[in-house]
C-alpha cells in the first residue's frame, strides 16, 4: 500500500504576497512586549553569522519570521537608494508565484516611482548591497527579484525550528486579544449532516491558528437544543424511548426516538386526526411547559442534553477538539431577547403584524428583506435568539473578534441578524470594525455512510476508519508489521476526512469520495501522513541519538556533499556529476525556502480565514521533501554528512508536524 512513487512536484504556486500590513495590526506596545524577551536571541544569531540586524518595520515579525527579517533587510536598502518610506517599501515585497523567481519581488511603480523604471531597476540591482542576505538582485523590467542567500536562509531557519519547536510558525500577534470561535453546533436529536462536519472541521482549525498567533480563544458550540422539537422528542420518548438505551447510546436513540415520533405525526396527518388530539399539540404543550419553566418538563430536557454533550465531548476529542463552552439556543437569557425587541422597538424599527413582531430591513439592503423577530404566541425564533446570544457573548466574554462557522445557507440568516445588531447601535456589530465574521463555506455532495444515514460525527469517523483498515490489510506484509493498526487506521482516517474538506477554498462545493480521499497517492491525508511516518523512519534508520545531530552545524557545503572537481573525473562523467549536484543543490535550496514560508502561511491563512492556504503549503512541503530525499540520502554517508541531512530532515518533520496539528491532525510515526 505504500508506494513509493511520490509525485515530484517542485514549482506549486504561492498566492501573492499582498498588503501584509493589516494582518499584523497590533498596537506598537503590544509588539513591543512581544518582541523584547526574543529579539536577542536573534541578535546574537545574526552577529554569529557577522549579518546587520536591520530595523523592524512595524508590524514585522523578524524573531519568528525569517522571511520577516529579509524584507525588513531589503526594506531599509531599498529606502535607502529609492528615498521612498520604509512604510512603503515594506508592503509592496510580494512573495514571488514561483520557486524559480526569487523569494520576495517588489514592481517599482508601487513604490510609486516615476521615470525609467526599468533603467532604475537594473542601476538599482548593481547598486544592491547583499550583505549576507540575499546571492543576488535581479532586475526584470519594472521588478526586482531579491533572491535570499542559501547558507543564511538555511542557518537561521534551522536555528528557527530547533529552537521553537512545537511552537515554529506562532507570532504574538494577538496577544491580549480576545476571540470566541463558535462552530460545530449540531442539533440534539436531528442527524448530524455533512454542514456540521465542515463547521466543526474549518472551526477548529480556526481556533488553533488563533491560539498560535497569540488570542485568547474560546471555542465555542452553539447547539440546537431549543424548540418545539423538543417537544416532539418529549412526547416520542415517553411513547418508544428506554432510559437503557438513553444510557447506553444518547444520540443515536435520542434520533431512533425523533425518527419513530415524526412517522406518527405524518400517518396521523394523513388519517385526519384532530388538532387538539394530536401528538403535535401534545408537543407544542410539552414545550409551552418547558419555556415556562416547568420542573419535570425541564429535568427531562436537561437528561437528554447532558448526555447528548457527554457523548459529543468524547467524539469531539478524537478531532482533537476541546469546547470552553457548550452554549446553546436554550441559554439565551429570555431578558436579552425582550431588550432586543424593546430597543428595536424604540429605534422605530419594529412593525407589528397581527400580533407578530417584523424588521424590515428592506430599506437598508434590498436582499436581506423582512425579518419575523417574534412570533404571536411571544415564543422566541431562531433569527432572535442569535440576536441574544451575541449580545449575552458580549457581555461575557468581552470578545474583541467574535468568529461564526456556518454553512453558505445560512448567508442570508448571518446577514440579517449581523444588520440588526448593527442598527441595535451596537459598536462592535458596525461592520467597518471588522470584530463580528461569518466564515461560511459550500455544501458537502454525496455523503453516506455505510449505515446510511449520519447521525453523529461517530457514524463518518467509523466509517472512515474501516475502510482505511480494509486498504491496509490489503498488504499483507506490510499490515503485518503495524502496531496498534486500528489506532493507525483511525488516525490516517481522520487525515483523510479533514484533508479532502480543507484542499480547496471553503466556499466551494465539494464531492465526498471515499476512493479519493483514501487513496495514498495525489494531495490527499493519507499522502500527508505517509510523509511524515517516512520522514520520522530516516531518523529511526539512521540510529543516531537526537541529542547529537539536532546540533549539527548547518553547513549548505556539507549537506550537499563535495562540488565536483574536473580532475577527479573523465570528462563525460564530470559533466553528469556536475549536473547531479547542482540538482541536489536546487533542490536543498527550494526546500529549505519552503520551510521558511511556514510563518507567512498561517498568516495568509488567517486573513482570509482560509485552511487551504495551510493545506496548500504542506503539500508543497511534503512535494519539495519527497523530490528532495531522493538524491540526498542519509544512510550510508559519512558521519557529519548524515549528522546535516538527519537535522534538515527533522526540520522538515517538525514543520509538517506542525501544520497538520494545527489542522487538527495527529500526525503517525509509523504506518
Ligand atoms: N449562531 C448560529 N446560528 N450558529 C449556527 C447554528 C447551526 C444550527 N444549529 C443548524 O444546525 O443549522
Amino acid at each position: 500500500m505504500l508506494k513509493r512513487g511520490l509525485k515530484a512536484v517542485f514549482f506549486t504556486h504561492l498566492p501573492l504576497y499582498r498588503a501584509p500590513i493589516s494582518i499584523y495590526s497590533f498596537s506598537s506596545k503590544r509588539y513591543q512586549r512581544a518582541m523584547s524577551t526574543s529579539v536577542g536571541q536573534v541578535t546574537a544569531s545574526l552577529q554569529k553569522l557577522n549579518l546587520e540586524v536591520p530595523p523592524a518595520v512595524e508590524g514585522s515579525y523578524p524573531d519568528g519570521n525569517i522571511v520577516d527579517l529579509g524584507r525588513n533587510y531589503i526594506t531599509k536598502h531599498l529606502a535607502e537608494l529609492t528615498g521612498v518610506d520604509a512604510k512603503i517599501v515594506f508592503p509592496a515585497l510580494e512573495w514571488s508565484t514561483t520557486l524559480d523567481k526569487g523569494d520576495l519581488l517588489v514592481a517599482l511603480p508601487r513604490l510609486r516611482l516615476k521615470g525609467d523604471l526599468n533603467a532604475l531597476a537594473e542601476k538599482i540591482a548593481s547598486d544592491f548591497p547583499l550583505g549576507g542576505y540575499l546571492s543576488k538582485v535581479v532586475p526584470q523590467g519594472k521588478f526586482l527579484q531579491f533572491w535570499f542567500d542559501d547558507q543564511m536562509l538555511l542557518s537561521l531557519v534551522t536555528k528557527e525550528i530547533l529552537d521553537k519547536g512545537a511552537q515554529y510558525g506562532s507570532a504574538p500577534i494577538g496577544v491580549g486579544k480576545k476571540i470566541i470561535v463558535e462552530f460545530s453546533s449540531p442539533n440534539i436529536a436531528k442527524p448530524f449532516h455533512a454542514g456540521h462536519l465542515r463547521s466543526t472541521i474549518i472551526g477548529g482549525f480556526l481556533s488553533n491558528l488563533y491560539e498560535k498567533l497569540g488570542w485568547d480563544v474560546v471555542r465555542l458550540n452553539y447547539l440546537g437544543d431549543w424548540g418545539k422539537q423538543f417537544g416532539v422528542l418529549a412526547v416520542g420518548f415517553a411513547k418508544y424511548g428506554s432510559e437503557e438505551k438513553l444510557a447506553d447510546d444518547p444520540i443515536d436513540h435520542l434520533f431512533q426516538v425523533y425518527v419513530a415520533i415524526n412517522n406518527d405525526i405524518k400517518a396521523e396527518k394523513e388519517a385526519g386526526v384532530a388538532e387538539a388530539d394530536s401528538i403535535d399539540e401534545q408537543a407544542r404543550a410539552f414545550f409551552k411547559k418547558l419555556s415556562d419553566g416547568d420542573q419535570d418538563a425541564y429535568k427531562l430536557w436537561a437528561k437528554f442534553r447532558d448526555l447528548s454533550i457527554e457523548r459529543y465531548i468524547d467524539t469531539y476529542a478524537r478531532l482533537n477538539i476541546k469546547f470552553d463552552s457548550y452554549s446553546g439556543e436554550s441559554q439565551v437569557p429570555q431578558e436579552l431577547m425582550e431588550g432586543a425587541t424593546k430597543t428595536l422597538r424604540e429605534k422605530g424599527l419594529i412593525t407589528e403584524d397581527r400580533g407578530a413582531l417584523l424588521v424590515d430591513l428592506a430599506p437598508f439592503d434590498k436582499k436581506l428583506g423582512k425579518v419575523l423577530v417574534q412570533k404571536t404566541d411571544g415564543t422566541s425564533l431562531y433569527l432572535t435568539r442569535d440576536i441574544g446570544a451575541a449580545t449575552d457573548r458580549k457581555a461575557k466574554y468581552n470578545f474583541d473578534k467574535m468568529i461564526y462557522v456556518i454553512a453558505s445557507q445560512q448567508d442570508l440568516h448571518v446577514k440579517q441578524f449581523f444588520k440588526i445588531l448593527d442598527l441595535m447601535g451596537y459598536e462592535w456589530a458596525n461592520p467597518k470594525k471588522e470584530q463580528l465574521l461569518h466564515v461560511n463555506f459550500g455544501m458537502v455532495l454525496g455523503m453516506s455512510t455505510r449505515a446510511g444515514t449520519v447521525v453523529f460525527l461517530n457514524d463518518i469517523l467509523n466509517t472512515t476508519k474501516e475502510k482505511m483498515l480494509e486498504i491496509m490489510k490489503r498488504n499483507e506484509d506490510k499490515y503485518a508489521q503495524v502496531e496498534d493498526a486500528e489506532n493507525v487506521a483511525d488516525l490516517i482516517g481522520i487525515a483523510a476526512v479533514m484533508i479532502q474538506d480543507m484542499s480547496a477554498k471553503r466556499v466551494y462545493n465539494y464531492e465526498f469520495s471515499w476512493d479519493r480521499m483514501l487513496s495514498f497517492e495525489g494531495d490527499t491525508g493519507p499522502y500527508l501522513q505517509y510523509a511524515h511516518s517516512r520522514l520520522k523512519s530516516i531518523e529511526r534508520l539512521a540510529g543516531i541519538p537526537e541529542e547529537e545531530y539536532l546540533n549539527a552545524k548547518m553547513d549548505l557545503a556539507v549537506i550537499l556533499g563535495n562540488e565536483p572537481k574536473e580532475s577527479d573525473f573523465p570528462a563525460e562523467e564530470y559533466a553528469k556529476e556536475l549536473e547531479a549536484y547542482e540538482y541536489r543543490k536546487q533542490k536543498v535550496s527550494y526546500l529549505v525556502k519552503v520551510l521558511s514560508q511556514y510563518p507567512d502561511s498561517l498568516r495568509f491563512a488567517s486573513k482570509n480565514s482560509e485552511p487551504s492556504t495551510v493545506v496548500t503549503y504542506l503539500f508543497k512541503l511534503a512535494h519539495q521533501f519527497s523530490s528532495t530525499y531522493k538524491v540526498l540520502r542519509v544512510v550510508g554517508e559519512e558521519h557529519d554528512v548524515m549528522l546535516a541531512r538527519l537535522t534538515l530532515f527533522a526540520c522538515v518533520r517538525q514543520t509538517l508536524s506542525n501544520g497538520l496539528l494545527l489542522l487538527g491532525i495527529t500526525p503517525v510515526d509509523r504506518m
